[in-house]
């Protein structure tokens, strides 16, 4: 088990989980006032700061009758709209920012190997060979080497699928990732082997989905002895678990990414290119 020296603090500070500053989830408690320092952030100290809060006419929105509540449970005082809000905030709302913050606590103690001097350390080369054999450049250079290599038809058809099924999950995972926009946890070190520039954002694990897709389609299609099928689910579980080690991503991003990565395998096998298929779609183009 990690020892106390498994303070991760390689990378930036934020020992808040979740604390963002473009008004994402906040993980402060919701009936207690924000820290003085947040305050006095805003003003000289915090009562004239949450004074100017409330002047402003943003804030002064929802000053009428709906706050009338609101008025008397802070002894007269009206409170923004958007405090009001957090007040009362939705059942799913608060689910989620539990979720996330246990999400944050549990990856930022799992992140053993996040850098050198990490609890885990030593193992972070280990981690990172992992990383490697589930990131995308082996897997297209491998499958492209198996196309050119492969002398039967039943061989190319296979090895044609999983390159389009490579190049799907690429692109479909930097679309989530570019939507969703989460940050890679904090104590990350970005010194990842050839990303893109959505590879900053850390929803879905690129490597979980992968992993997860080309384990189903190694099962289905390429690999039967049974002891080879343990070790490649083996592999793709893995993978995942490097991901939170390494302090790449947080157990969310994981556990979502071997979700999609499992049903993109289901859309390869829909569309799934047959040789008379791709014969006919070459007579089309030609
Ligand atoms: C031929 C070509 C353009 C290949 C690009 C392959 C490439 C750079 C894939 C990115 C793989 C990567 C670093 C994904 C990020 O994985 P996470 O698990 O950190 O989300």
């Amino acid at each position: 088990m990690p020892s106390p020296k498994a303070k991760n603090n390689c990378g930036r500070s934020g020992s808040i989980p979740g604390v963002t500053s473009n008004g994402r989830y906040e993980f402060m408690s919701l009936s207690r006032s924000p820290p003085p320092h947040l305050l006095q952030r805003q003003g000289s100290d915090p009562t004239s700061a949450r004074l100017r809060a409330s002047e402003s006419p943003t804030r002064r929105r929802g000053s009428g009758s709906s706050n009338a509540s609101s008025s008397s449970a802070t002894g007269g005082q009206q409170l923004p709209e958007e405090d009001c809000m957090r007040l009362n905030p939705s059942f799913v709302g608060i689910a989620l920012s539990s979720l996330l913050a246990i999400d944050l606590w549990l990856s930022k103690r799992l992140g053993v190997c996040a850098c050198e001097d990490s609890s885990w350390g030593s193992i972070r080369p280990l981690m990172k060979l992992v990383e490697i054999s589930g990131h995308g450049i082996p897997w297209l250079a491998g499958a492209l080497y198996c196309l050119y290599k492969s002398d039967s038809a039943a061989g190319q058809e296979v090895m044609l699928n999983l390159l389009m099924a490579l190049v799907m999950d690429l692109v479909l995972v930097a679309v989530v990732k570019a939507v969703v926009r989460r940050r890679r946890p904090t104590h990350n070190r970005m010194d990842m082997f050839a990303t893109f520039s959505v590879d900053r954002y850390s929803f879905p694990s690129g490597h979980a989905t992968r992993a997860a897709m080309c384990a189903r389609f190694l099962l289905a299609h390429l690999v039967l002895a049974a002891p080879l099928r343990v070790l490649v689910l083996l592999w793709a579980v893995l993978v995942g678990f490097s991901r939170v080690l390494l302090g790449r991503h947080n157990v969310t991003d994981v556990v979502f990414g071997f979700g999609m990565g499992y049903c993109q395998y289901n859309l390869v096998e829909m569309l799934w290119v047959s040789p008379l298929g791709l014969q006919l779609m070459m007579g089309q183009m030609g």
